[in-house]
Protein backbone atom coordinates (compact mmCIF):
# COMPACT_ATOMS: atom_id res chain seq x y z
CA UNK A 1 0.00 0.00 0.00
CA UNK A 2 2.89 2.31 1.05
CA UNK A 3 4.69 3.06 -1.97
CA UNK A 4 7.73 2.37 0.09
CA UNK A 5 9.20 -0.86 -1.29
CA UNK A 6 12.61 -1.59 0.60
CA UNK A 7 13.75 -0.23 4.03
CA UNK A 8 16.63 -0.99 6.25
CA UNK A 9 16.83 -1.13 9.86
CA UNK A 10 20.10 -0.78 12.34
CA UNK A 11 19.17 -1.59 15.41
CA UNK A 12 16.76 -4.10 15.96
CA UNK A 13 15.82 -3.43 19.93
CA UNK A 14 12.65 -2.13 21.16
CA UNK A 15 12.59 0.64 18.75
CA UNK A 16 14.02 -1.16 15.61
CA UNK A 17 11.80 -3.99 16.22
CA UNK A 18 8.17 -2.04 16.63
CA UNK A 19 9.92 -0.47 13.04
CA UNK A 20 10.34 -3.85 11.51
CA UNK A 21 6.73 -4.71 12.69
CA UNK A 22 4.54 -1.78 11.30
CA UNK A 23 6.88 -1.63 7.79
CA UNK A 24 6.50 -5.46 7.48
CA UNK A 25 2.22 -5.16 8.57
CA UNK A 26 2.19 -2.76 5.58
CA UNK A 27 3.75 -4.82 2.99
CA UNK A 28 7.60 -2.74 3.19
CA UNK A 29 10.23 -5.24 2.16
CA UNK A 30 12.94 -4.84 5.53
CA UNK A 31 16.59 -5.68 5.52
CA UNK A 32 17.51 -5.21 9.59
CA UNK A 33 21.21 -4.98 10.62
CA UNK A 34 21.89 -5.76 14.98
CA UNK A 35 25.22 -6.88 16.18
CA UNK A 36 23.66 -8.80 18.91
CA UNK A 37 23.61 -12.60 18.58
CA UNK A 38 20.20 -12.35 20.27
CA UNK A 39 18.45 -10.21 17.70
CA UNK A 40 16.33 -12.68 15.57
CA UNK A 41 14.80 -14.43 18.75
CA UNK A 42 13.99 -11.06 20.36
CA UNK A 43 12.83 -9.85 16.72
CA UNK A 44 10.55 -12.85 16.19
CA UNK A 45 9.13 -12.31 20.02
CA UNK A 46 8.42 -8.65 19.31
CA UNK A 47 7.25 -9.60 15.73
CA UNK A 48 4.67 -11.94 17.47
CA UNK A 49 3.18 -9.62 19.67
CA UNK A 50 3.34 -7.17 17.06
CA UNK A 51 1.07 -9.62 14.20
CA UNK A 52 -1.39 -10.15 17.42
CA UNK A 53 -2.06 -6.30 18.18
CA UNK A 54 -2.46 -4.92 14.62
CA UNK A 55 -4.67 -8.41 13.62
CA UNK A 56 -7.18 -6.64 16.82
CA UNK A 57 -6.48 -3.59 15.37
CA UNK A 58 -7.61 -3.00 12.15
CA UNK A 59 -9.44 -5.45 9.47
CA UNK A 60 -9.04 -3.39 6.69
CA UNK A 61 -7.34 -5.53 3.48
CA UNK A 62 -3.43 -5.24 4.28
CA UNK A 63 -1.21 -5.61 1.92
CA UNK A 64 0.82 -9.41 2.04
CA UNK A 65 3.00 -9.37 4.56
CA UNK A 66 6.58 -7.79 3.77
CA UNK A 67 9.39 -9.72 4.18
CA UNK A 68 12.34 -9.60 6.39
CA UNK A 69 15.77 -10.49 6.88
CA UNK A 70 18.82 -9.85 9.00
CA UNK A 71 22.23 -8.75 7.23
CA UNK A 72 26.11 -8.68 8.30
CA UNK A 73 26.79 -5.56 8.45
CA UNK A 74 25.09 -2.04 8.21
CA UNK A 75 26.36 -1.65 4.39
CA UNK A 76 24.90 -4.63 3.50
CA UNK A 77 21.26 -3.62 5.37
CA UNK A 78 20.92 -0.36 3.75
CA UNK A 79 22.24 -1.38 0.35
CA UNK A 80 19.12 -0.27 -2.26
CA UNK A 81 16.88 1.57 0.37
CA UNK A 82 14.65 4.30 0.07
CA UNK A 83 14.37 4.45 4.16
CA UNK A 84 16.84 3.97 6.43
CA UNK A 85 15.71 3.51 9.83
CA UNK A 86 18.19 4.16 12.50
CA UNK A 87 17.25 3.12 15.90
CA UNK A 88 20.52 2.39 17.46
CA UNK A 89 21.32 3.23 21.25
CA UNK A 90 21.37 7.32 21.70
CA UNK A 91 24.56 8.06 21.91
CA UNK A 92 25.76 10.41 19.32
CA UNK A 93 29.21 8.97 19.09
CA UNK A 94 27.84 5.57 17.71
CA UNK A 95 24.85 7.36 15.49
CA UNK A 96 27.63 9.36 13.82
CA UNK A 97 29.21 6.01 13.16
CA UNK A 98 26.70 4.13 11.76
CA UNK A 99 26.43 6.92 9.22
CA UNK A 100 29.85 6.69 8.22
CA UNK A 101 28.88 3.43 7.37
CA UNK A 102 25.22 3.80 5.57
CA UNK A 103 26.92 6.15 3.40
CA UNK A 104 29.96 3.55 2.20
CA UNK A 105 26.90 1.85 0.61
CA UNK A 106 23.62 4.05 0.02
CA UNK A 107 24.01 7.60 -1.65
CA UNK A 108 19.89 8.36 -1.59
CA UNK A 109 17.79 6.75 0.57
CA UNK A 110 16.08 8.75 3.55
CA UNK A 111 18.54 8.35 6.79
CA UNK A 112 15.85 8.40 9.51
CA UNK A 113 16.73 8.59 12.96
CA UNK A 114 14.46 7.30 15.57
CA UNK A 115 16.20 9.48 18.35
CA UNK A 116 14.33 10.44 21.66
CA UNK A 117 16.42 14.09 21.40
CA UNK A 118 19.18 14.79 19.95
CA UNK A 119 18.66 17.45 17.21
CA UNK A 120 18.79 16.62 13.60
CA UNK A 121 21.35 19.41 12.51
CA UNK A 122 23.71 17.82 15.27
CA UNK A 123 23.49 14.51 13.39
CA UNK A 124 24.01 15.58 10.46
CA UNK A 125 27.20 17.54 10.86
CA UNK A 126 29.72 14.93 9.32
CA UNK A 127 27.81 13.65 6.78
CA UNK A 128 28.70 13.79 3.16
CA UNK A 129 24.89 14.21 1.89
CA UNK A 130 23.41 15.73 5.05
CA UNK A 131 20.37 16.61 2.97
CA UNK A 132 18.69 13.41 3.14
CA UNK A 133 18.75 12.88 7.40
CA UNK A 134 16.10 13.96 9.16
CA UNK A 135 14.40 12.65 12.84
CA UNK A 136 11.34 10.42 12.92
CA UNK A 137 11.12 10.04 16.78
CA UNK A 138 8.92 7.17 17.28
CA UNK A 139 6.57 5.95 20.13
CA UNK A 140 6.73 2.83 21.92
CA UNK A 141 4.95 0.10 20.74
CA UNK A 142 5.76 1.78 17.21
CA UNK A 143 3.59 -0.78 15.40
CA UNK A 144 0.77 0.87 16.99
CA UNK A 145 1.29 4.62 18.19
CA UNK A 146 0.63 6.53 14.96
CA UNK A 147 2.51 9.60 15.92
CA UNK A 148 6.11 10.44 14.79
CA UNK A 149 7.96 13.44 15.37
CA UNK A 150 9.27 14.71 11.83
CA UNK A 151 11.99 16.89 12.56
CA UNK A 152 14.51 18.81 10.19
CA UNK A 153 18.07 20.11 10.31
CA UNK A 154 19.46 23.10 9.34
CA UNK A 155 20.86 20.89 6.19
CA UNK A 156 17.90 18.93 5.44
CA UNK A 157 15.98 18.99 1.97
CA UNK A 158 12.61 20.38 2.40
CA UNK A 159 11.66 17.54 -0.32
CA UNK A 160 12.87 14.82 1.97
CA UNK A 161 10.75 16.26 4.53
CA UNK A 162 7.45 15.80 2.54
CA UNK A 163 8.58 12.42 1.32
CA UNK A 164 8.72 11.08 4.50
CA UNK A 165 5.60 12.55 5.64
CA UNK A 166 3.90 10.63 2.60
CA UNK A 167 5.56 7.44 3.70
CA UNK A 168 4.39 7.54 7.21
CA UNK A 169 1.14 8.34 6.75
CA UNK A 170 0.90 5.48 4.30
CA UNK A 171 1.54 3.01 7.53
CA UNK A 172 -1.12 4.46 9.50
CA UNK A 173 0.97 6.86 11.29
CA UNK A 174 0.25 11.10 12.29
CA UNK A 175 3.67 12.22 10.97
CA UNK A 176 4.17 15.75 13.28
CA UNK A 177 6.25 18.15 11.83
CA UNK A 178 8.40 20.13 14.35
CA UNK A 179 8.98 23.46 12.27
CA UNK A 180 12.02 24.38 14.91
CA UNK A 181 14.95 22.48 16.37
CA UNK A 182 14.79 22.03 19.98
CA UNK A 183 16.28 19.19 22.09
CA UNK A 184 14.11 16.26 22.62
CA UNK A 185 11.24 17.99 20.53
CA UNK A 186 7.72 18.68 21.71
CA UNK A 187 6.60 14.96 23.51
CA UNK A 188 10.03 13.83 25.08
CA UNK A 189 9.74 17.20 27.17
CA UNK A 190 6.85 16.61 28.63
CA UNK A 191 7.57 13.22 29.06
CA UNK A 192 10.78 14.17 30.79
CA UNK A 193 9.44 16.79 32.96
CA UNK A 194 6.58 14.05 34.31
CA UNK A 195 9.48 11.96 34.59
CA UNK A 196 11.70 14.40 36.59
CA UNK A 197 8.53 15.04 38.79
CA UNK A 198 7.59 11.21 39.47
CA UNK A 199 11.19 10.56 40.35
CA UNK A 200 10.95 12.91 43.46
CA UNK A 201 7.57 12.05 44.30
CA UNK A 202 9.48 8.39 44.39
CA UNK A 203 12.40 9.81 46.36
CA UNK A 204 10.77 11.71 48.75
CA UNK A 205 8.74 8.91 49.78
CA UNK A 206 5.40 10.89 48.85
CA UNK A 207 3.91 7.88 45.96
CA UNK A 208 5.04 4.49 45.02
CA UNK A 209 5.67 3.71 41.73
CA UNK A 210 2.11 1.95 42.11
CA UNK A 211 0.55 4.92 43.58
CA UNK A 212 1.71 7.75 41.08
CA UNK A 213 0.78 5.36 38.24
CA UNK A 214 -2.60 5.06 39.11
CA UNK A 215 -2.94 8.89 39.73
CA UNK A 216 -2.13 8.67 36.05
CA UNK A 217 -3.97 5.97 34.67
CA UNK A 218 -7.00 6.30 36.74
CA UNK A 219 -7.67 9.93 36.21
CA UNK A 220 -5.26 12.49 33.57
CA UNK A 221 -4.10 9.93 31.56
CA UNK A 222 -7.16 9.20 30.63
CA UNK A 223 -8.00 12.64 29.39
CA UNK A 224 -4.65 13.53 27.64
CA UNK A 225 -5.05 10.31 25.50
CA UNK A 226 -7.92 11.76 23.94
CA UNK A 227 -7.62 15.49 24.18
CA UNK A 228 -4.39 16.33 25.07
CA UNK A 229 -3.74 19.17 27.42
CA UNK A 230 -4.73 22.22 26.17
CA UNK A 231 -8.06 21.35 25.31
CA UNK A 232 -8.54 19.66 28.39
CA UNK A 233 -8.00 22.76 30.26
CA UNK A 234 -10.12 24.40 28.19
CA UNK A 235 -12.94 22.75 29.47
CA UNK A 236 -11.97 22.63 32.46
CA UNK A 237 -12.11 26.66 32.81
CA UNK A 238 -16.52 25.90 32.49
CA UNK A 239 -18.48 28.23 30.19
CA UNK A 240 -15.55 31.09 30.58
CA UNK A 241 -13.06 28.43 28.90
CA UNK A 242 -9.10 28.83 28.61
CA UNK A 243 -8.76 32.56 30.55
CA UNK A 244 -10.68 31.73 33.20
CA UNK A 245 -8.89 28.73 33.79
CA UNK A 246 -5.42 30.89 33.44
CA UNK A 247 -7.20 33.15 35.81
CA UNK A 248 -7.54 30.50 38.26
CA UNK A 249 -4.60 28.70 37.96
CA UNK A 250 -2.26 30.73 36.95
CA UNK A 251 -1.00 31.67 40.41
CA UNK A 252 -0.05 28.03 40.63
CA UNK A 253 2.66 28.42 38.42
CA UNK A 254 4.42 30.63 41.19
CA UNK A 255 3.78 27.86 43.72
CA UNK A 256 5.79 25.25 44.92
CA UNK A 257 3.70 22.99 42.74
CA UNK A 258 6.98 21.30 40.83
CA UNK A 259 10.46 20.53 41.49
CA UNK A 260 11.13 20.83 37.94
CA UNK A 261 14.17 23.23 38.21
CA UNK A 262 16.22 20.24 39.98
CA UNK A 263 17.09 16.91 38.82
CA UNK A 264 17.04 13.92 41.42
CA UNK A 265 20.57 12.45 41.61
CA UNK A 266 19.72 8.81 40.41
CA UNK A 267 22.20 7.27 43.17
CA UNK A 268 22.06 3.28 43.52
CA UNK A 269 19.53 3.71 46.44
CA UNK A 270 16.80 5.94 44.34
CA UNK A 271 17.51 2.97 41.47
CA UNK A 272 16.83 0.22 43.73
CA UNK A 273 14.04 1.53 44.91
CA UNK A 274 12.41 2.48 42.06
CA UNK A 275 12.90 -0.93 40.36
CA UNK A 276 12.46 -2.81 43.67
CA UNK A 277 8.66 -0.93 43.86
CA UNK A 278 8.38 -1.10 39.64
CA UNK A 279 8.95 -5.33 40.53
CA UNK A 280 6.70 -5.35 43.09
CA UNK A 281 3.74 -3.47 41.09
CA UNK A 282 4.25 -5.71 38.28
CA UNK A 283 6.86 -8.20 38.59
CA UNK A 284 4.12 -11.23 38.45
CA UNK A 285 4.15 -10.82 34.64
CA UNK A 286 6.69 -10.69 32.23
CA UNK A 287 7.56 -7.94 29.97
CA UNK A 288 5.81 -9.95 26.76
CA UNK A 289 2.86 -9.98 28.28
CA UNK A 290 3.11 -6.82 29.67
CA UNK A 291 3.36 -5.70 26.03
CA UNK A 292 0.18 -7.95 25.48
CA UNK A 293 -1.70 -6.05 28.22
CA UNK A 294 -0.69 -2.69 27.19
CA UNK A 295 -1.44 -3.48 23.19
CA UNK A 296 -4.81 -4.68 24.01
CA UNK A 297 -5.36 -1.57 25.60
CA UNK A 298 -3.93 0.88 23.06
CA UNK A 299 -6.33 -1.08 20.92
CA UNK A 300 -9.49 -1.13 22.77
CA UNK A 301 -8.61 2.46 23.29
CA UNK A 302 -7.87 3.52 19.56
CA UNK A 303 -11.05 1.75 18.54
CA UNK A 304 -13.64 3.19 20.97
CA UNK A 305 -11.61 6.73 19.46
CA UNK A 306 -12.36 5.42 15.68
CA UNK A 307 -15.61 4.93 16.78
CA UNK A 308 -16.30 9.00 17.56
CA UNK A 309 -13.87 9.99 14.36
CA UNK A 310 -11.39 11.41 17.05
CA UNK A 311 -7.38 12.09 17.60
CA UNK A 312 -5.56 9.03 17.26
CA UNK A 313 -9.12 7.34 16.06
CA UNK A 314 -9.06 9.19 13.50
CA UNK A 315 -5.91 8.42 12.16
CA UNK A 316 -6.83 4.82 12.28
CA UNK A 317 -9.96 5.56 10.09
CA UNK A 318 -8.14 7.48 7.33
CA UNK A 319 -5.94 4.66 7.20
CA UNK A 320 -8.18 1.82 6.87
CA UNK A 321 -10.27 4.10 4.40
CA UNK A 322 -7.11 4.36 2.63
CA UNK A 323 -6.69 0.79 2.11
CA UNK A 324 -10.35 0.04 1.60
CA UNK A 325 -9.79 2.44 -1.54
CA UNK A 326 -6.99 0.63 -2.78
CA UNK A 327 -8.98 -2.50 -2.88
CA UNK A 328 -11.85 -0.94 -4.86
CA UNK A 329 -9.50 0.16 -7.38
CA UNK A 330 -7.87 -3.01 -7.77
CA UNK A 331 -8.57 -3.54 -11.74
CA UNK A 332 -11.51 -6.61 -11.77
CA UNK A 333 -13.05 -8.56 -14.21
CA UNK A 334 -16.50 -8.40 -13.18
CA UNK A 335 -17.61 -10.71 -15.99
CA UNK A 336 -16.72 -13.35 -13.81
CA UNK A 337 -17.11 -14.02 -9.79
CA UNK A 338 -15.02 -10.92 -8.31
CA UNK A 339 -13.29 -10.15 -5.23
CA UNK A 340 -15.55 -8.47 -2.54
CA UNK A 341 -13.01 -8.96 0.54
CA UNK A 342 -10.27 -9.84 1.96
CA UNK A 343 -8.83 -10.40 5.72
CA UNK A 344 -6.05 -12.11 7.81
CA UNK A 345 -8.29 -13.32 10.82
CA UNK A 346 -7.44 -11.16 13.87
CA UNK A 347 -6.42 -13.96 16.90
CA UNK A 348 -9.66 -12.51 18.66
CA UNK A 349 -11.62 -14.11 16.03
CA UNK A 350 -10.65 -17.90 17.30
CA UNK A 351 -13.08 -19.29 19.60
CA UNK A 352 -12.75 -22.14 22.27
CA UNK A 353 -12.51 -24.67 19.49
CA UNK A 354 -9.46 -23.24 18.62
CA UNK A 355 -10.69 -21.70 15.09
CA UNK A 356 -12.58 -18.77 13.43
CA UNK A 357 -15.98 -18.52 15.19
CA UNK A 358 -18.96 -18.94 13.18
CA UNK A 359 -20.10 -15.34 13.50
CA UNK A 360 -16.83 -14.70 11.92
CA UNK A 361 -18.08 -16.15 8.87
CA UNK A 362 -21.71 -14.33 8.94
CA UNK A 363 -18.90 -10.38 9.12
CA UNK A 364 -16.74 -11.65 6.49
CA UNK A 365 -20.02 -12.40 4.26
CA UNK A 366 -21.35 -8.48 4.85
CA UNK A 367 -17.99 -6.97 4.27
CA UNK A 368 -17.98 -9.02 1.03
CA UNK A 369 -21.86 -7.66 0.54
CA UNK A 370 -20.43 -4.35 1.28
CA UNK A 371 -17.55 -4.91 -1.64
CA UNK A 372 -20.27 -5.86 -3.90
CA UNK A 373 -22.54 -3.23 -3.43
CA UNK A 374 -19.37 -0.79 -4.10
CA UNK A 375 -18.82 -2.79 -7.27
CA UNK A 376 -22.26 -1.30 -8.53
CA UNK A 377 -21.66 2.11 -7.62
CA UNK A 378 -23.63 1.80 -4.12
CA UNK A 379 -20.90 2.81 -2.12
CA UNK A 380 -20.54 5.59 1.02
CA UNK A 381 -21.92 8.45 -1.56
CA UNK A 382 -24.41 6.70 -2.72
CA UNK A 383 -25.38 5.96 1.17
CA UNK A 384 -25.49 9.67 2.61
CA UNK A 385 -27.51 10.17 -0.32
CA UNK A 386 -30.20 7.53 1.48
CA UNK A 387 -30.13 4.65 -0.34
CA UNK A 388 -28.55 1.34 0.68
CA UNK A 389 -29.37 -2.12 0.90
CA UNK A 390 -30.59 -4.72 3.90
CA UNK A 391 -29.96 -8.11 4.15
CA UNK A 392 -33.17 -10.18 4.35
CA UNK A 393 -31.87 -13.69 4.24
CA UNK A 394 -28.31 -15.46 4.57
CA UNK A 395 -27.68 -19.15 4.22
CA UNK A 396 -23.98 -20.18 5.20
CA UNK A 397 -22.08 -23.53 4.92
CA UNK A 398 -19.42 -24.07 7.44
CA UNK A 399 -16.67 -25.98 5.34
CA UNK A 400 -13.52 -25.88 6.87
CA UNK A 401 -11.66 -24.35 9.54
CA UNK A 402 -9.52 -21.20 9.62
CA UNK A 403 -6.85 -20.14 12.47
CA UNK A 404 -5.95 -16.84 13.84
CA UNK A 405 -3.21 -15.37 11.14
CA UNK A 406 -4.80 -17.27 8.35
CA UNK A 407 -5.41 -15.12 5.08
CA UNK A 408 -8.74 -15.55 3.24
CA UNK A 409 -10.02 -14.18 0.62
CA UNK A 410 -14.23 -14.12 -0.90
CA UNK A 411 -15.45 -14.07 -4.40
CA UNK A 412 -18.94 -13.46 -5.30
CA UNK A 413 -21.10 -14.03 -8.21
CA UNK A 414 -24.24 -11.95 -8.82
CA UNK A 415 -27.27 -14.98 -9.04
CA UNK A 416 -29.89 -11.89 -9.62
CA UNK A 417 -29.47 -8.19 -10.12
CA UNK A 418 -33.02 -6.66 -11.04
CA UNK A 419 -35.00 -4.37 -8.98
CA UNK A 420 -35.14 -3.84 -6.05
CA UNK A 421 -33.64 -7.48 -5.89
CA UNK A 422 -29.70 -8.49 -5.13
CA UNK A 423 -29.03 -12.06 -4.69
CA UNK A 424 -25.45 -13.08 -4.44
CA UNK A 425 -23.59 -16.01 -3.97
CA UNK A 426 -20.15 -15.53 -1.99
CA UNK A 427 -17.10 -18.44 -2.04
CA UNK A 428 -14.65 -17.66 0.97
CA UNK A 429 -11.16 -19.36 0.31
CA UNK A 430 -7.92 -19.65 2.20
CA UNK A 431 -4.59 -18.33 0.41
CA UNK A 432 -4.25 -21.53 -1.37
CA UNK A 433 -7.54 -21.81 -3.02
CA UNK A 434 -9.26 -24.04 -0.67
CA UNK A 435 -12.85 -24.29 -0.09
CA UNK A 436 -13.67 -22.38 3.41
CA UNK A 437 -17.30 -21.80 3.35
CA UNK A 438 -19.72 -20.47 1.00
CA UNK A 439 -23.03 -17.75 1.90
CA UNK A 440 -25.98 -17.03 -0.04
CA UNK A 441 -27.18 -13.79 0.64
CA UNK A 442 -30.46 -11.72 -0.87
CA UNK A 443 -30.41 -8.71 0.22
CA UNK A 444 -33.14 -5.62 -0.87
CA UNK A 445 -32.93 -2.13 -2.03
CA UNK A 446 -34.29 0.15 0.47
CA UNK A 447 -34.60 3.82 1.30
CA UNK A 448 -32.88 4.62 4.89
CA UNK A 449 -35.54 7.66 5.02
CA UNK A 450 -38.80 5.58 4.98
CA UNK A 451 -37.13 2.11 5.57
CA UNK A 452 -39.19 0.39 2.41
CA UNK A 453 -37.75 -0.91 -0.43
CA UNK A 454 -37.55 0.98 -3.75
CA UNK A 455 -35.77 0.90 -6.68
CA UNK A 456 -32.19 1.69 -6.74
CA UNK A 457 -30.62 5.14 -8.77
CA UNK A 458 -30.10 4.41 -12.66
CA UNK A 459 -26.62 4.14 -12.56
CA UNK A 460 -26.75 1.37 -10.00
CA UNK A 461 -29.43 -0.44 -11.61
CA UNK A 462 -27.01 -0.13 -14.83
CA UNK A 463 -23.96 -1.50 -13.56
CA UNK A 464 -25.88 -4.44 -11.51
CA UNK A 465 -27.41 -4.92 -14.49
CA UNK A 466 -24.46 -5.28 -16.67
CA UNK A 467 -22.67 -7.76 -14.05
CA UNK A 468 -25.91 -9.31 -13.48
CA UNK A 469 -26.45 -10.94 -17.38
CA UNK A 470 -22.42 -11.53 -17.76
CA UNK A 471 -22.95 -13.28 -14.38
CA UNK A 472 -26.47 -15.29 -15.90
CA UNK A 473 -23.66 -16.86 -18.82
CA UNK A 474 -22.11 -18.89 -15.36
CA UNK A 475 -22.65 -22.06 -14.88
CA UNK A 476 -24.91 -21.75 -11.16
CA UNK A 477 -22.41 -22.16 -8.23
CA UNK A 478 -22.73 -25.64 -6.32
CA UNK A 479 -24.52 -24.85 -3.07
CA UNK A 480 -27.31 -22.80 -4.45
CA UNK A 481 -30.39 -23.10 -2.66
CA UNK A 482 -29.23 -25.38 0.07
CA UNK A 483 -31.47 -25.39 3.33
CA UNK A 484 -29.97 -26.32 6.44
CA UNK A 485 -29.70 -30.44 7.14
CA UNK A 486 -29.97 -31.11 3.38
CA UNK A 487 -27.62 -33.93 2.62
CA UNK A 488 -24.79 -33.24 -0.70
N1 LIG B 1 12.90 2.85 24.08
C1 LIG B 1 12.13 3.91 23.88
O1 LIG B 1 11.14 4.12 24.60
C2 LIG B 1 12.40 4.85 22.76
C3 LIG B 1 13.66 4.96 22.17
N2 LIG B 1 13.84 5.82 21.11
C4 LIG B 1 15.15 5.96 20.48
O2 LIG B 1 15.37 4.83 19.63
C5 LIG B 1 16.76 4.53 19.58
C6 LIG B 1 16.95 3.07 19.97
O3 LIG B 1 16.50 2.89 21.29
P1 LIG B 1 15.98 1.49 21.83
O4 LIG B 1 15.41 0.69 20.74
O5 LIG B 1 15.16 1.80 23.02
O6 LIG B 1 17.34 0.83 22.30
P2 LIG B 1 17.67 -0.72 22.50
O7 LIG B 1 18.79 -0.77 23.43
O8 LIG B 1 16.42 -1.48 22.83
O9 LIG B 1 18.12 -1.17 21.04
C7 LIG B 1 19.27 -0.69 20.40
C8 LIG B 1 19.77 -1.81 19.49
O10 LIG B 1 20.83 -1.31 18.70
C9 LIG B 1 21.75 -2.34 18.55
N3 LIG B 1 23.04 -1.78 18.15
C10 LIG B 1 24.07 -1.39 18.93
N4 LIG B 1 25.07 -0.94 18.14
C11 LIG B 1 24.67 -1.05 16.86
C12 LIG B 1 25.25 -0.77 15.59
N5 LIG B 1 26.48 -0.28 15.50
N6 LIG B 1 24.54 -1.01 14.47
C13 LIG B 1 23.29 -1.52 14.54
N7 LIG B 1 22.70 -1.83 15.72
C14 LIG B 1 23.36 -1.58 16.86
C15 LIG B 1 21.77 -3.05 19.90
O11 LIG B 1 22.29 -4.36 19.80
C16 LIG B 1 20.30 -3.01 20.26
O12 LIG B 1 19.62 -4.18 19.84
C17 LIG B 1 17.45 5.53 20.50
O13 LIG B 1 17.93 6.61 19.75
C18 LIG B 1 16.32 5.98 21.42
O14 LIG B 1 16.50 7.25 21.96
C19 LIG B 1 12.80 6.52 20.57
C20 LIG B 1 11.54 6.43 21.09
C21 LIG B 1 11.26 5.65 22.26
C1 LIG C 1 12.05 7.63 27.41
N1 LIG C 1 12.17 8.06 26.01
C2 LIG C 1 12.81 9.36 26.02
C3 LIG C 1 13.03 7.08 25.35
C4 LIG C 1 10.80 8.07 25.48
C5 LIG C 1 10.63 8.34 24.02
O1 LIG C 1 11.52 8.77 23.32
C6 LIG C 1 9.26 8.18 23.45
C7 LIG C 1 8.35 7.16 24.08
O2 LIG C 1 8.02 6.16 23.43
O3 LIG C 1 7.94 7.35 25.21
Amino acid sequence: MSSLKRAAILGGGVIGGGWLARLIENGVEVTVYDPDPEARRKLGEVLANAERAYGKLTLAPRPAKGGWRLAGSVAEAVEGAELIVEAVPERIDLKHKVYAEIETANAEGIIASSTSGYKPSDLQKPLAHPERLIVAHPFNPVYLLPLVEIVAGERTDAGVVERAKEIYATIGMKPLHIRKEIDAFIADRFLEAVWREALWLVKDGIGTTEEIDDAIRFGFGLRWAQMGLFETYRVAGGEAGMRHFIAQFGPCLKWPWTKLMDVPELTDELIDMVADQSHAQSGKYSIRELERIRDDNLVAIMQALKANDWGAGKVLADYEKRLFALTGTKAQDFSRPFVTAEARIPADWTDYNGHMNESRYGQLFSDAADGAMKAIGADQDYIARGLSYFTVEIHIRYLDEAKAGDRVTVTTQVLEGKGKKLRLFHWMRHEDGRLLATGEQMLIHVSLETRAACDPAPAVAAKLGEIAAAHAALPLPEGVGRAVGQRP
